[in-house]
Formats: C-alpha cells, sequence, structure tokens
C-alpha cells in the first residue's frame, strides 16, 4: 500500500467509570501534560481500556468495516481520528479532510431551516453561496426533503435529520469520511441510495470507515474489516472470515434453530443428520469441507444416524442468514429423490449443479422428513461460507442461471 490514508499504531484510549474520576484523573493529566510529562500508561482506580494496542491501516479511497458487539469501542474508534478524544496511547496519523457523521442531529441547527443548515455546512466547508446553490437540488433531491425544506429542523423526524445530515455531508467528496450507524434510521430505500454514494466516494478517493451491525451493509461496501471485541482488536482483513469469527464470538452459532412447521415427532436420533461438509470444490481450497462459490456446481456429503429402518424419507436443508431469514431451501423429494434409511450411521451426497446464494455466510439446518413430518431436526449443522469467483460479481439475495437466445418469429 502507497502511504495510507488512516494509520492507528498500536492506540489505546482509557474511559473513567465516574465523574469524580473524570475530573479528579483530567486535572491530573493537564498538569503532566504542562509539566511535558508522558501520559500515564498504567490504569489508575476506576479507569479502564476502552480500546488496546489497536493498529491498522486503510489505503485512499479503501472502506473499511468495523464490526464487533455493543460496547465493543467503535464509536470510540471513529471519535478518535475525529480528534474528538487523544489517544492514551500509540499514534494516529490521517492525510486530509476529515468529515463526521457519528452522531446523528449533532452537525444540524435545530432552530434552523433545512435549507439554512445546508447553506451554513456547506459554508462550514468551503462551498460559496454560488457553489452551494448549484448543490441545493441534488442534495434536497438525495435527502427526499423538497417539502420539509422550509421548516425548522427540529421539526424533522430521526431519518430526516439523518437525511439530511447524510446528504450534506456526502455532496462534496472528502478525503475521510468516518459513518457511524447513520444509515439504520433511514428507510431502505435510503439506505440503497446511501450504500450506492458510499461506493461511489470510495472511486473518488474518499477512505472510509464503516461502522455498522448490518452485515450486509458492510459487505455492499466495505473492502477489508476490523472486529472489535471488549476494546481490542480481534482481527483485521477479509469480510467473510471476520463476520464468521464476529458471529462466533458472541456465540451467535451455539443457538439451535428451530423447525419451521409441524415440530419433529420424534428425537433426532430416530433419523438424523449428523454433519454436513461440502466436497472439494473444483480442487479449490476447502480443507475444512465449509466453503462453496456463487454460481458454481456443490457437493455436500451427509453423515447420518439412524436408529431404525426408514423406507422412504426425504433429505430437506435449509439455509439461513445470520440475521434470521430463511433464504433457501432443498427438499429431496421435491426431485423424486426419496432416501431409504439403514438402522445404522451412513453418508450420502446430495448435488447442486449451480449454487445460486450469493456470497454470505449462511447456517445451514435440516434433516430427514416423512410423508408424517420431521422425523429428526438439527438447529446447526454447518456454517457455509459462499464466496465470489473470482473476477465475477452477483448482486443480490440470489442468482439464476439464465440462458438468453433470439426468439425465431
Ligand atoms: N465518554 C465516555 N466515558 C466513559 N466511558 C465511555 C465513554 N464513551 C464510551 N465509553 C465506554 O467505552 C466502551 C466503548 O464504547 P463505544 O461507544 O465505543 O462502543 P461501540 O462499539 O460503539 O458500541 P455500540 O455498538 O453499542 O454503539 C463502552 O464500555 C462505553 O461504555
Amino acid at each position: 500500500m502507497s502511504r495510507p490514508a488512516i494509520l492507528f499504531d498500536q492506540v489505546g484510549k482509557k474511559f473513567r467509570r465516574s465523574l469524580k474520576a473524570d475530573l479528579l484523573y483530567g486535572f491530573q493529566d493537564a498538569s503532566r501534560s504542562l509539566l511535558r510529562l508522558k501520559p500515564l500508561e498504567r490504569l489508575r482506580r476506576e479507569e479502564f481500556w476502552a480500546l488496546r494496542d489497536i493498529s491498522f491501516a486503510a489505503g485512499v479511497g479503501e472502506c473499511i468495516g468495523i464490526i464487533g458487539p455493543n460496547g465493543a469501542g467503535k464509536s470510540t474508534l471513529l471519535k478518535l481520528v475525529n480528534r474528538d478524544y487523544r489517544p492514551d496511547r500509540g499514534h494516529i496519523v490521517t492525510r486530509g479532510k476529515i468529515k463526521s457523521l457519528i452522531r446523528i442531529g449533532t452537525g444540524l441547527q435545530p432552530m434552523l431551516t433545512g435549507r439554512e443548515n445546508i447553506y451554513i455546512q456547506c459554508a462550514q466547508r468551503g462551498l460559496d453561496k454560488r457553489e452551494t446553490d448549484t448543490k441545493l437540488d441534488e442534495i434536497v433531491a438525495f435527502a427526499g426533503l423538497e417539502k420539509s425544506l422550509d421548516i425548522p429542523v427540529r421539526q424533522y423526524s430521526d431519518g430526516m435529520y439523518a437525511r439530511l445530515e447524510f446528504s450534506i455531508a456526502t455532496c462534496v467528496p472528502t478525503d475521510v469520511l468516518l459513518v457511524d450507524e447513520v444509515l439504520a434510521v433511514g428507510d431502505i430505500a435510503f439506505q440503497m441510495r446511501c450504500l450506492e454514494r458510499l461506493v461511489s466516494l470510495k472511486r473518488e478517493g474518499t477512505t472510509i470507515l464503516f461502522v455498522s451491525h448490518s452485515e450486509m451493509h458492510v459487505r455492499h461496501v466495505a473492502d477489508r474489516c476490523l472486529l472489535l471485541f471488549d476494546g481490542e482488536a480481534l482481527a483485521f482483513g477479509d469480510t467473510d472470515k471476520l463476520f464468521l469469527k464476529y458471529y462466533q464470538s458472541i456465540g451467535y452459532f451455539d443457538r439451535q434453530l428451530k423447525p419451521l412447521g409441524t415440530p419433529p415427532q420424534m428425537p433426532m436420533d430416530f433419523a438424523g443428520v449428523a454433519s454436513i461438509r461440502t466436497l472439494t470444490v473444483k480442487g479449490r481450497e476447502n480443507v475444512d469441507g465449509t466453503q462453496a462459490f456463487t454460481g458454481q456446481p456443490v457437493d455436500f456429503e451427509v453423515s447420518y444416524i439412524a436408529a431404525t429402518s426408514v423406507e422412504s424419507a426425504g433429505l430437506v436443508l435449509q439455509f439461513w442468514t445470520p440475521s434470521g431469514v430463511l433464504v433457501a431451501s432443498i427438499d429431496s423429494r421435491l426431485e423424486y429423490n426419496q432416501v431409504s434409511l439403514e438402522p445404522s450411521v451412513g453418508r450420502l451426497r446430495l448435488s447442486l449443479p449451480f449454487l445460486s446464494l450469493t456470497p454470505g455466510i449462511y447456517r445451514v439446518a435440516g434433516g430427514f422428513v416423512s410423508a408424517e413430518g420431521w422425523l429428526g431436526y438439527s438447529g446447526n449443522l454447518l456454517n457455509l461460507i459462499v464466496k465470489q469467483q473470482p473476477g465475477k460479481v452477483h448482486d443480490g439475495l440470489f442468482v439464476m442461471n439464465a440462458k438468453v437466445s433470439h426468439l425465431n418469429d
């Protein structure tokens, strides 16, 4: 990477748990600084590290997704970049102008109208009145606030605030943009417009730190991710691996999914799937049997246990997103693939000629069904990592395999 736009070198930030400690230590720290003494690195009573030893670099035009559970230190990290806080340890280097969208509403004057706020904010960004005049329609149209432009913004809803702030903040490119969960309050159409705008800002060279709890949003814009947990950087890099690690770190996969519809009549050991793995996909790396590629064929090895013989059962697999959406299922009975099971352990091969799932992490659950319902169900069979084929781009939740040809009249 050429010179990074943001560099964190072993950065740490402390906070205090009480106002009394805050005032006392604040005074002590100010005195040390006046005496040109180094800041204290050890923790005093009631102090804790909100961030510890954070190191990473973001290149020009790169978007880093900052992910992690509540209280992990994501907003604190953004505020350090924005110089709202000074680090207690380490160094932060940034290049160029920084624009932050960290807390909704803090950038707008509540008593002024939307229009007046636009002129003030644009002036602060260095635009003169004529330049703002030419930008005005675009800002208002992006925010979708044509009808509310001339009312005081204190009468705006949270979503309207967010729309206006985002629209103003991104109407001219900046060197570094800090975005903290601001999309969450916007409606879905606005969220998609914001994501598109962030992607185009990246192309123009804006470096973005993007905090979000939404895997879909992060995947849309982030090139790499930083996973924070309890103030520490658990990992930095590949988005797929980090989300898997994130979900593992919060124990998400420990929760068993429940079957939809009629619950199993029998316990899982009547006839159940014990485990599933994907078999090697065209020689690509898949050592742990968890990977597959969008648009490629994939074979699953299904290991089962049956306590008694079952003459005719269907194998059902479900694919769930981490946000709890069942996006696809396979029922072997629909393809006239009934299986008979012997009272033992065994293995089946389930082949998909074309994997329709787009890149992401899916929980695979399922089991065997008979005409009476589930024979057994496991809510936690595999965390399937679906990857993009190199050089291809697939949008949406699904891809479809289609042929196009001329219709002869
Ligand atoms: N000004 C402050 N004074 C004291 N403690 C603070 C302050 N700001 C944040 N903290 C604490 O620092 C830790 C990290 O907070 P931070 O807001 O960075 O978390 P976060 O990852 O952004 O969380 P969330 O996902 O809930 O927004 C938390 O324990 C929080 O209580």
